[in-house]
């Protein structure tokens, strides 16, 4: 906008000017924002509206430009003091002259500065815009002795270290019991998974699915069935094979993963979601040092065929076992009992082919039959756990995860800072509860495992401290844990955070420009804009109130 620039000088210091001008001392005068213009016929009226300190003889203003000529009479409220009702005359081409803040200069340097704002925003909203995140997907289903859980797993495109930064993204538990349970009539174990793969279908965008990996990875009931009878477990890996490839993703695969793989993995998953092998994530490229083991035979499952086995051993009819709940009382089969390469070959001869399982609950008892499934006696090396298997010192942090962590969780002994004979006072208590009184105060839980839980913490308690060695100093190193960071802790994650650096990373989305072009392009137009800013307050440059034109 155009002003012009006058001054008012008054005869004498009015009484009192309202308004919101600003007024300078009378010497020299300075530049004045606001006056009021009204037009009447032919003619401008200034309505002066001041409050001015008495002393103010004189005040410079600036208004719109006027036509030129014009006049302006001055009215000023409170009621005229003895000055100036004047006609003021401006002659404009004088104020041209005066101020070089003409027209066009004004409209070139307005479009540069709304250019150089439209640009700044546009380049700033193109540079800094959301790029939309584009994820890879993998699923691997464990298929473990007592069921079969699916994990969908997600990570970004682009690969962060040449590995995925891979996270669960949904798990289905598979109803009914492991792929091994299904020795004689295997297609039914492809029947099984087919629930939870629709489920999958619907959580992969549809536009993913070919190129998602689906793997399957068998475990411990796998790994027996294929000691016991190899012929009915190919028929079990062939039937899923079956099955997993008729829904649309790039079936890679149902093996059985040995033992040394799965705590392989499962130390890669804990550690991975830990963040303990984010700086240099190289599996096979970087050297650790893990001891692993596994037990083939000493899941909580087979611990307590091979308990029960001990106690039946003279083929009695009637077994009254300390790991179970006074009160408990449940007729069994011997067939099933021994119906597991882990006993079979320890059936008594005489047996009948049913005996009644009864608990008494008492955990001492309980712990000294446990300790029978353990051979402690045979050790080759240094330092064993039992079985003559070698085994280092315990240091460092360990992680317990799902049958640890669901039977801890229930015994309410997750706190590994309680002390170990607490702990074993609490499942003392928890062992003498009668059967009755247990099943009133759990109604939702399955029966199985609620009768099983005296057995199952006892087990965990005597293979923690009488099998690994905890001591009640490196208990609490022990964490029971569900999930890390949302996904489940288990081999699973471990496994496709390898088999991910088999997966190419499609190229990613990068910014339009690259970064210091960005910078420089920003700065080029914020310089512009500051020029221009100074420009654009030119006419209150000094220079303005150099000359006033007196009225
Ligand atoms: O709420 C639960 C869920 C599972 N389990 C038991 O936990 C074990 C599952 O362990 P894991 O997941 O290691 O078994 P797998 O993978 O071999 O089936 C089985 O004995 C289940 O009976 C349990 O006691 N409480």
């Amino acid at each position: 906008m155009h002003f012009s620039c006058i001054s008012i000088v008054t005869t004498s210091a009015p009484p009192a000017w309202g308004g919101n001008a600003k007024l300078g001392a009378s010497e020299p005068p300075s530049c004045c924002s606001f006056l009021m213009l009204r037009q009447e016929k032919q003619q401008l009226s200034l309505l002066l509206s001041l409050h001015c300190l008495p002393s103010v003889h004189s005040a410079l203003f600036l208004f719109p430009r006027f036509p030129s000529p014009f006049h302006i009479s001055l009215s000023l409220s409170p009621p005229p003091w003895p000055v100036s009702d004047k006609f003021i005359e401006v002659d404009n081409r004088d104020m041209k002259e005066k101020n070089p803040w003409h027209r066009p200069v004004t409209i070139i340097i307005t479009v540069i500065g709304v250019i150089a704002i439209v640009a700044l925003v546009t380049v700033a909203v193109l540079q800094n815009k959301p790029l939309s995140q584009k994820y890879k997907y993998g699923i691997v289903l464990d298929a473990g002795s007592s069921h079969t859980a699916l994990y969908i797993y997600q990570w970004p495109a682009e690969k962060d270290n040449d590995t995925g930064r891979v996270e669960q993204m949904h798990s289905c538990k598979v109803k009914g019991p492991g792929i091994s349970s299904y020795a004689s009539n295997p297609s039914m174990a492809g029947e099984s998974l087919k629930e939870c793969m629709r489920e999958a279908q619907r959580h992969v965008p549809a536009s993913h699915h070919s190129e998602t990996s689906l793997y399957l990875g068998a475990t411990a009931g796998m790994r027996l069935l294929d000691l016991e009878n190899k012929s009915a477990s190919n028929k079990v890996f062939l039937a899923v094979a079956d099955a997993l490839q008729k829904f649309p993703f790039t079936f890679r695969g149902a093996r059985l993963l040995s033992g040394q793989e799965e705590g392989a993995f499962g130390w890669v998953t804990v550690n991975y979601l830990d963040d303990r092998l984010k700086q240099e994530f190289r599996l096979y490229g970087n050297d650790y040092q893990l001891y692993t083991h596994s037990f083939l035979c000493y899941g909580k499952d087979q611990a307590l065929r091979l308990t029960l086995a001990h106690q039946t051993r003279t083929g009695l009819g009637t077994i009254a076992d300390p790991c179970f709940h006074p009160g408990y009382n449940e007729t069994k089969k011997y067939s099933d009992l021994y119906d597991s390469p882990c006993v079979s070959d320890r059936k008594p001869q005489q047996a009948p082919s049913n005996f009644t399982h009864t608990g008494i609950g008492n955990f001492q008892q309980c712990q000294e039959v446990v300790k029978k499934i353990f051979n402690f006696s045979r050790c080759e090396y240094s330092q064993c756990s039992f079985n003559g298997v070698f085994q280092p010192t315990v240091q460092g942090k360990y992680g317990g995860f799902s049958a640890y962590y669901f039977v801890m969780n229930f015994l309410n002994l997750t706190d590994t800072s309680i002390p170990l004979e607490s702990v074993k006072e609490k499942l003392a208590r928890h062992c003498a509860t009668p059967w009755r009184e247990l099943k009133n105060k759990h109604p939702d839980i399955k029966l199985k495992y609620l009768a099983e839980y005296c057995f199952s913490g006892t087990y965990i308690i005597t293979l923690l401290t009488e099998g690994y060695n905890f001591t009640s100093e490196t208990y609490s190193t022990i964490e029971f844990i569900k999930k890390i960071k949302g996904s489940d802790t288990g081999w699973t994650l471990g496994y496709m955070l390898t088999l991910t650096n088999l997966i190419p990373a499609e190229a990613p989305d990068t910014p339009p420009l690259p970064h210091a072009g960005y910078v420089s392009i920003v700065t080029v137009i914020a310089l512009v804009l500051f020029v221009l800013f100074i420009f654009s307050l030119r006419p209150l440059w000094p220079r303005c109130s150099k000359q006033p034109q007196i009225v």
